[in-house]
């Protein structure tokens, strides 16, 4: 379902001598329906990377990846959004707030591009954020001032409000209180449970080794040193 072959990534830093960062080398990591994979290695090895090259935020140099057999490296922005619409979710480790739009309407919102009523967009985002302990005195009230935690919360709903067959997941469990991890922890294995691929950077070893059925070092695929 994800699909990344021979994937290689440098960053050119244009504005500081064009000082070239090689960050990845011939990356192959593959994630089947059902499957969730933890991407390990140490920090600044490019896990982030390849999570957002997956997402299609950041250009692939050389290599293929594919999610749901649409070919993200060199699409166009139309597939790109088309592939986030209909197939691949992401949870980031940070909700992007827009100001005044209230948590309950962020989380409904990929129900309501998907074509749900919006009652029934709605009472499904209720349900999520019930779930996440979100408390209901705060669904109508935009998430800026927001705990870190809460933020979280709200962004983890949105994440699972679609039923999407791929999922990316940032850090999901950071930031969280025990039980609210728990709660995050049966949502992907839900997910798994109905096939969805889930492709994820777990910092927390015990969260990881409960809904990861495998790691993948990325360390693996440091470039040779230039
Ligand atoms: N937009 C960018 N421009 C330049 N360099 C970048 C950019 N994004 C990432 N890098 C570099 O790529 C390398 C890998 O970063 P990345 O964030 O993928 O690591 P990571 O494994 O996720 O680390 P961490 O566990 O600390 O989050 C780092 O050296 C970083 O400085």
């Amino acid at each position: 379902m994800i699909d990344c072959e021979g994937v290689t990534k440098r960053f050119t830093l244009h504005n500081q001598g064009g000082t070239v960062i090689e960050v990845l080398s011939r990356a192959d990591v593959q994630v089947a329906p059902g499957e969730c994979v933890a991407l390990t290695g140490a920090s600044g090895a490019g896990k982030s990377t390849l999570i957002r090259m997956i997402h299609g935020n950041y250009l692939v140099e050389e290599g293929r990846i594919t999610v749901g057999g649409v070919q993200v490296s060199g699409a166009d922005a139309r597939t790109v959004l088309r592939l986030r619409r209909e197939t691949l979710g992401y949870v980031s480790q940070f909700l992007r707030v827009v100001p005044r739009v209230p948590a309950i309407d962020i989380v409904a919102e990929p129900l309501l591009t998907a074509g749900w009523h919006a009652d029934a967009a709605r009472a499904h985002a209720a349900g999520l954020l019930t779930r996440l302990n979100v408390p209901e005195r705060l669904w109508g009230l935009g998430p800026s001032t927001f705990s870190g935690g809460e933020q979280q919360r709200v962004n983890i709903a949105r994440g699972f409000a679609r039923n999407y067959p791929a999922l990316l997941l940032d850090e999901p469990t950071a930031s969280l209180d025990a039980t609210n991890r728990d709660v995050v922890l049966s949502l992907i294995r839900e997910a798994k449970a109905r096939g969805a691929a889930i492709l994820g950077i777990f910092h927390d070893e015990n969260a990881r080794s409960q809904v990861c059925d495998r790691v993948v070092d990325v360390s693996a695929f440091r470039p040779v040193a230039t």
